[in-house]
């Protein structure tokens, strides 16, 4: 298959708001590739090079445009082979077999495959929403229940990986795919209830637990050897040692775990998330590295040879009490005690509770209603589009942000405000250094920024408003903080912010 092919593909899915129409130019793709080449079609088309990221910068890629040529000639199996080639050099040599490389994919590529290649590896084409549609894609190509192709993709966490296997071998290879340890899956998510009382009538029987203001965590164990993962799948195994030794305590030969993990005070509270955050990175900040994380618990996914995935929570609950026993996530069954797990987690600073049915199989990577999170303090979570430089004391600093909300469709995020709020000297310039890192061009007045790093935004509300091209603006936006543990396309969709619109 010719790499122009994807290239117009990809154009036609941006040129068009249907999803139906999005899935059938993906189906259509689909079944024509060759059994070879379709792993590399679903990665391109999701935004991802096969290979993962390759390393190379916006600037380098930039100064190395060379051509174009008139007619395409590429296939994709040419460029996937080269982003490997340019992917896995390492070493001596290594910059000029990357700049060789790249430049002779560039002379043989037209303007527009071009152009997708920057696109594609610079990062901008990776868009979440994309997953989904490829999801539902795969399943109409293979005429699979979309359901099977998510479960596998959710439990291989590799899309490429699922749509040859749906392509090739049907539902009964797709079957195969199972929780390994080791190989982490997306979490399940939560629902917004508005209230309580609303999340605790809606399942017959419910769980009510506290919901922690940490940073999300995955531990999978099989005998000595342990391996932690954040929310978006990277391993963190390397930096927190505390945690690893103390699932290596517990009484058990294999277990995977999901939890939450925080650093509290010395009066037993919360830390802020930020510095839960930065033991995940390697930092050289020894003060940072001195917190000790703790480990909260709420499921067990699997234990001692035994997968749970499909068990109901009651069932994984068991078991998650009596492998992880006091690192369980403080919890009651609703609906007598319900109110009171939620005084007494506001009262120890936490955000709120979450609400869960107990009847419900784990759904990996699912935003479904089955777990429901009540929280007081009204947040969403944008994406930065770009930063104007400040005036006065903030003169040479970024300073109000752009903010965008995720398109469901899997467009590109759409800008429904700004602000300046909440932001302090350090974040500020933290932010003058980050954003001119992921520049992608910029004005006067403002820098313009890959789509990439999401912001948590308190307001008050959404108001319609001409201004914005999603036609509505937030009310009193301010910065809570940033997410570094989330991506953009977990960031929240302009129908949320629509349904803040005052009426
Ligand atoms: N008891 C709990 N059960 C499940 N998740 C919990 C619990 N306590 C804290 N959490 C955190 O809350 C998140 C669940 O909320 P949600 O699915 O909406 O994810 P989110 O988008 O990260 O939410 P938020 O921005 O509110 O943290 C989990 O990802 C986890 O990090």
């Amino acid at each position: 298959m010719l790499f122009t092919a994807v290239v117009t593909a990809s154009a036609e899915l941006a040129a068009t708001r249907s999803r139906k129409a999005k899935i059938a130019t993906l189906a259509a793709l689909l079944r024509a590739a060759g059994e070879l080449e379709l792993p590399a079609v679903v990665a391109f088309l999701t935004g991802q090079p096969t290979q993962g990221r390759i390393g190379t910068g916006w600037r380098t890629l930039a100064e190395l445009k060379a051509g174009p040529a008139g007619d395409p000639s590429l296939t994709v199996a040419e460029v996937d082979t080269a982003l490997g080639t340019v992917g896995a050099a390492s070493g001596s040599g290594s910059v000029t077999l990357r700049t060789e490389t790249l430049r002779a994919l560039f002379t043989r590529m037209t303007a527009a495959e071009q152009e997708f290649l920057f696109r594609l590896v610079t990062g901008e084409l990776r868009q979440g929403a994309l997953e989904g549609i490829m999801v539902d894609a795969i399943a109409a190509a293979s005429e699979i229940p979309a359901e099977d192709v998510r479960r596998a993709f959710m439990l291989s966490g590799q899309l490429p990986v699922t749509g040859l296997a749906a392509m090739t071998g049907g539902k009964e290879r797709l079957a195969e795919f199972k929780l390994a340890l080791g190989r982490p899956i997306r979490p399940m998510l939560a629902s917004p209830a508005e209230s309580l009382e609303e999340a605790v009538t809606e399942h017959a029987e419910a769980l009510v637990e506290y919901k922690m203001d940490g940073a999300r965590i995955q531990v999978h164990r099989e005998g000595d050897e342990v391996h932690v993962y954040t929310r978006t799948l990277r391993e963190i195994t390397g930096s927190v040692g505390e945690l690893v030794d103390l699932v290596r305590s517990l009484l058990c030969t294999s277990v995977v775990l999901d939890g939450e993990t925080l650093a509290l005070t010395d009066d037993g509270r919360p830390r802020p998330f930020q510095e839960t955050m930065s033991r995940f990175g390697s930092t050289r900040d020894e003060q940072v590295k001195e917190l000790l994380l703790r480990p909260y618990f709420f499921d067990c996914l699997h234990l001692d040879g035994a997968d749970l995935l499909d068990a109901p929570l009651s069932e994984r609950n068991t078991a998650l009490r009596k492998v992880a026993g006091e690192h369980v996530i403080p919890g009651e069954i609703a609906p007598a005690s319900a109110e009171r797990v939620l005084e007494a987690a506001m009262a120890a600073g936490h955000e709120g509770v979450m609400v869960k049915d107990l009847a419900s199989p784990y759904a990996a990577g699912r935003r479904g209603r089955a777990w429901l999170k009540v929280k007081p303090a009204h947040t969403i979570d944008l994406i930065v589009l770009a930063a104007e430089w400040g005036h006065g004391r903030r003169t040479g600093s970024l300073s109000n942000l752009h903010l965008g909300a995720r398109d469901p469709e899997g467009g590109p995020p759409i800008m429904v405000g700004k602000t300046f709020k909440g932001m302090t000297d350090e974040l500020l310039a933290w932010q003058t250094k980050t954003f001119q890192e992921i520049e992608t061009h910029r004005t006067d007045w403002a820098v313009h920024v890959r789509p990439e790093l999401v912001v948590e935004i308190e307001l008050d509300g959404a108001q319609v408003s001409t201004r914005y091209p999603g036609g509505l603006a937030l009310r009193f936006a301010r910065v809570v903080r940033y997410r570094p543990d989330k991506e953009a396309a977990d960031a929240d969709t302009i129908d949320t912010v629509r349904g803040l619109l005052k009426p």
